[in-house]
């Protein structure tokens, strides 16, 4: 199910449906800004699920509002991007908003790759940020020559890190980016006319709370129907008759009669599933979960998942499943995202998560799963609550409350290193490592990247 996701860094290739790079979501209220989503990044392949996992107030839901374009005042996107790769929106948008398109095939033919980023490197640019390579972290913009950095470096690799705005080159307001047959609309600068038109159809978002998507004076079949006929042009009985299989595919017993009911006639495992095929119905590409099945009780939610599993195969859905419950992520996930407190601080396939987690928040996130200690006196608990992001992260979020905390973490915001034993994509962004180091080497390190972060911030 899972699909490899495309290096960042590397040229050409396709894009991931999603791709959330250095997100950066704030609340600013009149004593404080909530940092609540702080610089996080990662991808979501055709046909895959990525789990987001972390504790009440770590981040999770604000990050799929600002995928979604639904940030609330006083919260707003004050950073990074969001890219999602559906060619039927990427489409109807640069038909749209013709002035707003990138067309980086023509830039290529315009622009001399040298030159832009020699441009960047004179600018104090970092290599790293230039090219996304891991391996160019560390190195300062005078230390190196634009020719050091242009093998398999490409004009879109440029766009993608809104690297070309700086250079004037192309626009702020530009939100369309197409190269030839592929490219993204980044919903982070998506006007708002734009946003309604994916949201639904592009990407469809289920809540914890079902009754939040179902209108309580509609009957169940008609509120399919109106999805039906906004996103398939579907009107009548081919209406009905569609709205009836999409119930029966989320196995609503004698679909045809309870077609006719309404919201508050359903229990609530059968409003969800009468929201999932409210959502199929409009044919989406992702599928944001926040916690679907939170509410439901432990078998109607094992259903739940199962069905998920099912129509994703089914469908080629790529789906994003925001839960609290390691449990939860065990059964659903392929590829797993851990958040604290603003930040993502462990990502990994879901069986290297699971057999080797290497963040502390992480182990202990896994040693409170019910079942998983058996023999213990009690359930383990991670002791203390998220702290608010209010500040920038001059050190570790998560060191007031770590097992593992020594001195430096109080003073060295950790970066994300890779901590794969095997192939697998593995990072963690924790102070103990990389693991072959020394712990004054691997201080050291984090040290390092961390002066590069600030330096290269905007
Ligand atoms: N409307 C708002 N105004 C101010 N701050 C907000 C607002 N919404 C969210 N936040 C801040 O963002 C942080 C992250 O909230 P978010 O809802 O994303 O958490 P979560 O991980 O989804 O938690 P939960 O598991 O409880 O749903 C919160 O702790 C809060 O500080
Ligand atoms: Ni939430």
């Amino acid at each position: 199910m899972s699909q490899q996701t495309q290096r960042p860094g590397s040229a050409g290739g396709e894009e991931p449906v999603l791709a959330v790079d250095n997100l950066q979501t704030s609340f600013f209220t009149d004593r404080e800004t909530i940092r609540a989503v702080d610089g996080i990044s990662f991808e979501i392949g055709d046909g895959e699920t990525v789990g987001i996992v972390g504790e009440s107030g770590s981040g999770k839901s604000v990050t799929a509002r600002s995928i979604m374009g639904l940030v609330d005042t006083p919260g707003r996107v004050v950073g990074g991007s969001v890219r999602f790769s559906d060619p039927t929106t990427v489409e109807r948008l640069a038909d749209d908003y013709p002035r707003r398109v990138v067309d980086v095939a023509k830039l290529r033919e315009q622009e001399d790759l040298g030159s832009l980023v020699g441009e960047l490197l004179s600018r104090g640019v970092s290599p790293a940020r230039i090219t996304g390579d891991p391996d160019h972290r560390g190195l300062a913009a005078r230390d190196v020559d634009a020719t050091d950095l242009l093998d398999g470096l490409d004009v879109r690799d440029l766009v993608k890190r809104r690297l070309t705005d700086r250079l004037g080159v192309t626009d702020e307001t530009d939100f369309v980016v197409r190269d030839g047959d592929v490219g993204y609309v980044d919903t982070t600068r998506a006007p708002e006319p734009a946003l309604r038109g994916f949201r639904g159809s592009g990407i469809a978002m289920i809540f914890q709370d079902p009754l939040t998507s179902l209108n309580p004076v509609y009957t169940v079949g008609n509120q399919i129907k109106e999805a039906l006929r906004l996103h398939q042009n579907l009107r009548g009985k081919p209406a009905t008759d569609e709205a009836i299989r999409l119930l029966e595919a989320v196995q609503i017993p004698d679909a045809r009669r309870r077609i006719d009911e309404y919201p508050h006639q359903f229990s609530g495992g059968m409003r969800q599933r009468a929201v999932i095929a409210m959502a199929l119905a409009c044919q989406p590409e992702l599928l944001i979960c926040d916690e679907p099945t939170t509410a439901l009780d432990v078998t109607i939610q094992a259903q739940i998942l199962e069905l998920l599993d099912e129509l994703q195969e089914e469908r080629d859905l790529s789906i994003m499943f925001i839960t609290h419950d390691m449990g939860v992520i065990a059964e659903i996930a392929d590829r797993v995202n851990v958040m604290y407190a603003g930040e993502v601080v462990e990502s990994a396939p879901v069986e290297d998560l699971f057999a080797n987690p290497k963040h502390p928040y992480t182990q202990g996130l896994l040693a409170s799963i019910p079942g998983e200690n058996v023999g213990a006196d009690r359930l383990a608990t991670i002791e203390g609550d998220v702290p608010t992001p209010n500040e920038p992260p001059t050190y570790c979020r998560f060191a007031p409350r770590c097992p593992e905390a020594f001195e430096a973490c109080e003073a060295i915001h950790p970066q994300s290193v890779d901590v794969s034993d095997r192939e697998a994509d593995h990072t963690a962004s924790c102070l103990l490592y990389p693991e072959d180091r020394s712990e004054e080497e691997a201080v050291a390190y984090h040290r390092d990247l961390a002066a590069e972060e600030v330096s290269s911030d905007d």
